[in-house]
């Protein structure tokens, strides 16, 4: 039974489910091949379809292909990342550091998307509660192009073992103008059938109905038809 004339055809929710389901975050896969102008194009604008509060649309994009700007972000991240490696002992110590968390030489293009906190002026509709609105806005964006990505073949990485002040400076951003996210983009040799994280041994994917709650925090949905339906191997369209 179709409920409106509005749904896509099988062909082109299979296409959207398929980019949410076979998106990775890439980081050991990338190809030298250049990203062609085109398509590039078409990711920036996927991203700049995202929504944003009262259409702030927050966001700018420094497309990176400088490599001594990426030898500098580089450092910054092996800096975050010793410090990260610390905060973990013994056997975790040990898996933390076998795991590669960026591309961002490998990968032929990197691109940090902002957050100008700024924009559209010190009344944003839909902002006056939530301030970080902003950022949930441009956090949009980047799944935007994330999953565009996905269907163009290119891979993305998302890099954020980085200090904020250090990144700001390295990019020359204005003080109001926040480093949202550093990706680092390129076509890749496969994408995993998993997250890289859960293919090491890092941590699994947790059980979608343990997730779900009925009415108020901690309420299971007992036994309902959306806890049956969950609980069945979800569909892959
Ligand atoms: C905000 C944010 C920040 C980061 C990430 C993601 C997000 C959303 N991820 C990627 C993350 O590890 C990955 O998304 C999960 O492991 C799930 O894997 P898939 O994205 O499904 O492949 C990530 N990965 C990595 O290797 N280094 C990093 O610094 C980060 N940082």
């Amino acid at each position: 039974m179709t409920h409106s004339n509005y749904h896509f055809s099988d062909a082109e929710r299979r296409g959207l489910y398929r980019a949410i389901y076979e998106r990775r975050d890439v980081r050991s896969q990338f190809l030298p091949d250049a990203i062609p102008p085109e398509v590039l194009a078409r990711l920036l604008n996927a991203a700049h379809h995202a929504p944003s509060v009262g259409f702030m649309q927050p966001w700018d994009f420094i497309v990176i292909e400088s490599r001594s700007v990426r030898e500098t972000v580089l450092a910054l991240f092996e800096q975050e990342n010793q410090k990260a490696a610390e905060q973990f002992e013994g056997e975790r110590h040990e898996r933390y550091c076998s795991l590669k968390l960026q591309g961002i030489m490998e990968s032929p293009l990197n691109l940090c998307i902002t957050c100008d906190r700024s924009r559209g002026g010190p009344h944003v509709l839909g902002r006056n509660s939530i301030i970080e609105t902003d950022l949930f806005s441009t956090c949009l964006a980047v799944q935007n192009l994330w999953l565009a990505a996905r269907a163009e073949g290119i891979g993305v990485g998302w890099v954020s073992i980085l200090d904020q002040e250090q990144l700001r400076t390295a990019l020359n951003l204005p003080e109001h103008v926040y480093p949202l996210a550093y990706l680092c983009l390129g076509y890749v040799s496969e994408f995993l059938g998993q997250p890289e994280l859960q293919a090491k041994g890092w941590r699994s994917r947790l059980p979608l109905n343990e997730l779900v709650h009925s009415d108020s925090w901690g309420q299971p949905l007992g036994d309902s038809p959306l806890e049956a339906a969950l609980s069945e191997p979800q569909e892959r369209l």
